[in-house]
């Protein structure tokens, strides 16, 4: 179900929102870029309002919270209108309250036992988190070996450059990434460069379909 919805996304930016209308603004230009769905990670004192605002102002864009850590910020993230749940991890907590909640949850995980848990708790699609530290495109490889049901979006190290090999691989579902939004880019207001790397992100190539 939650790979039926991440599958169209491709490629999910991963947002650290400065303040509402600037989220809403850089959202709007990655839609109009063509991109699907956003991360808005839970770090910054904006994080929460800008996800409302972004739902409200887009509501054709599928808005993942980011950097879930606790059931309290799944919670915020749900009431704020979140249509996804994405954590760096998986603990029993979070798994716990995810399925309490009938949501959309993607833990994050590097480890098969990690896998194993959330497979435990009726989950298929994880994000690999740290993807490119905790062993990139070979992790994977491997993990399709023991987990042939399971998908993953590798967030974490990705970029421009590499993650049409990401993508290219049966068991990644989407990739997660900075790089169309980097800081520098959305500081400068460089929405030239941010709407070309978002274009890019969803240009077909070698993808799978
Ligand atoms: O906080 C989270 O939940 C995260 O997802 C951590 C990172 O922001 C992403 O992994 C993006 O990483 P980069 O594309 O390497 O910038």
């Amino acid at each position: 179900m939650i790979g039926e919805l991440l599958a169209p996304c491709r490629v999910l930016p991963v947002i650290t929102a400065g303040d509402e209308a600037g989220t809403v603004r850089l959202c709007r230009a990655l839609a109009a870029a063509g991109m699907r769905a956003v991360e808005i990670t839970l770090r910054t004192p904006a994080a929460l309002d800008s996800l409302r605002a972004v739902k409200a102002e887009l509501p054709q864009l599928l808005v993942a919270a980011g950097t879930v850590t606790n059931p309290r910020e799944l919670d915020a993230a749900l009431e704020a209108g979140a249509d996804i749940l994405v954590s760096p991890g998986a603990t029993a907590s979070l798994l716990r309250a995810a399925a309490e909640r009938r949501a959309h949850f993607v833990p994050g995980v590097a480890t098969a036992s990690e896998v194993m848990q959330g497979l435990d708790h009726g989950i298929d699609t994880f994000k690999l988190f740290p993807a490119a530290a905790a062993g990139g495109i070979g992790l994977l490889k491997s993990l399709a070996g023991p987990f042939p049901g399971v998908q993953f979006c590798p967030t974490g190290g990705l970029t421009a450059d590499n993650f049409r090999d990401y993508l290219a691989l049966p068991n990644v579902v989407c990739c997660g990434g900075s790089w169309m939004v980097a800081p520098a880019l959305v500081e400068a207001g460089d929405w030239d460069r941010i709407a070309a790397l978002a274009a890019d992100a969803m240009a077909e190539h070698n993808h799978r379909e």
